[in-house]
């Protein structure tokens, strides 16, 4: 049987949740996120989920790549702190302090490097924050060995939050190797892979399902097909990521993020045609998401 998803929030709810900066806000007090992402191949993921997270209001984007990847990133994005993910090392950091909030996004960009595999082993045991793993991530964290990370950190005494945002193909891999039926509905497998996983799961497509380890699902209708582009899924990781290192709880910072996302994409495409929106004019859109949004 098919699990009902709640409608899309309003406009008015989403309002609510926009993290509008304090009169005495200081980059850090705005949120840091801390983004490990882009292996030579596709230092491009790493720079639009990055550029992504800026925008969408996080203080401080901290970007640990690979060596191969730090020039272009440097080059082309040069408010991003950039460095080699050879000195990422979450099992060295104290936890955040009170109102200097913190998240992690891992995977953008990553390819099926099994160095990345104890990158992402460290992470998910160490990061003591709400913690997201979308893209070559996803497959690496679809084994054994990743289910069995996913439950220590949901068990372990911190129990810090880990979203996990697969587009279909990813999903599938991540069913898969949990034993989930990967012929499920969208808002059946989003549950199911968020109670194996332990994680709040972000099903991606031209519906989008936000599903915890509860059962309740929730959807979000909104997008465009002008945002079915190669890269778009690492500019929603890094908005959803942003909003977590601002402090928000899991469950509205992907509402929210997803809704955001679509709605750039819907202004780029009024602005710029279905055909011509391209990624980056998704994240030079956010602006009129959020106005739109708080507008409400
Ligand atoms: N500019 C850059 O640097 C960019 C870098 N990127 C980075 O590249 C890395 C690899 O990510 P990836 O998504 O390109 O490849 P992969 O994970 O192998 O999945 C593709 C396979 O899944 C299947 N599939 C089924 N349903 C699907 C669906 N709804 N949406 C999409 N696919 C679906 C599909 O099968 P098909 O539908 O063709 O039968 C296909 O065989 C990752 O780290 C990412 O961050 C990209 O973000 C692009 C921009
Ligand atoms: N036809 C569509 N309608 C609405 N949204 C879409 C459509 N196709 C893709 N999207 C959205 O675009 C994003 C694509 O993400 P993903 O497949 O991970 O891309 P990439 O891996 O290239 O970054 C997702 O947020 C998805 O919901």
């Amino acid at each position: 049987m098919t699990a009902s998803a709640t409608p899309a929030r309003t406009d008015a709810q989403l309002a609510a949740l926009l993290p509008h900066p304090a009169a005495d806000a200081n980059k850090y007090t705005r949120g840091k996120l801390y983004l490990v992402a882009g292996a030579a191949p596709y230092p491009g993921a790493a720079r639009l989920a990055g550029t992504a997270a800026e925008r969408t209001g996080a203080g401080y984007v901290e970007l640990f790549c690979a060596g191969k990847s730090l020039l272009a990133v440097r080059c082309s994005s040069p408010s991003l702190v950039t460095r080699d993910w050879r000195t990422w090392h979450p099992a060295r950091l104290e936890p955040p302090r009170e109102g200097h909030p913190w998240a992690c996004v891992i995977g953008c960009g990553f390819d099926a490097s099994p160095a990345l595999m104890e990158l992402l082993a460290e992470t998910v045991r160490a990061f003591p924050a709400p913690l997201l793993v979308d893209g070559g991530a996803l497959g690496l964290l679809a084994g054994e060995t990743g289910l069995r990370l996913a439950a220590e950190r949901a068990a372990s005494s911190e129990a810090a939050p880990l979203v996990l945002t697969p587009h279909g193909g990813e999903a599938a891999r991540l069913a898969r190797a949990a034993g989930v039926s990967d012929t499920l509905d969208a808002p059946d497998l989003a549950g199911a892979l968020a109670r194996a996983y332990h994680a709040l799961c972000v099903l991606k497509g031209p519906r989008t399902f936000i599903a915890d380890a509860s059962g309740a699902v929730e959807l979000m209708d909104r997008g465009t097909p002008a945002l079915a582009k190669a890269g778009t899924g690492d500019v929603l990781a890094g908005i959803i990521g942003a909003l977590l290192a601002q402090g928000l709880a899991p469950r509205d910072a992907a509402a929210l993020g997803c809704a955001l996302h679509a709605e750039a994409g819907r202004a780029a495409a009024d602005a710029l045609t279905d055909i011509c929106t391209t990624t980056e004019d998704v994240i030079a859109f956010l602006p009129a998401a959020v106005r739109a949004i708080a507008g409400a």
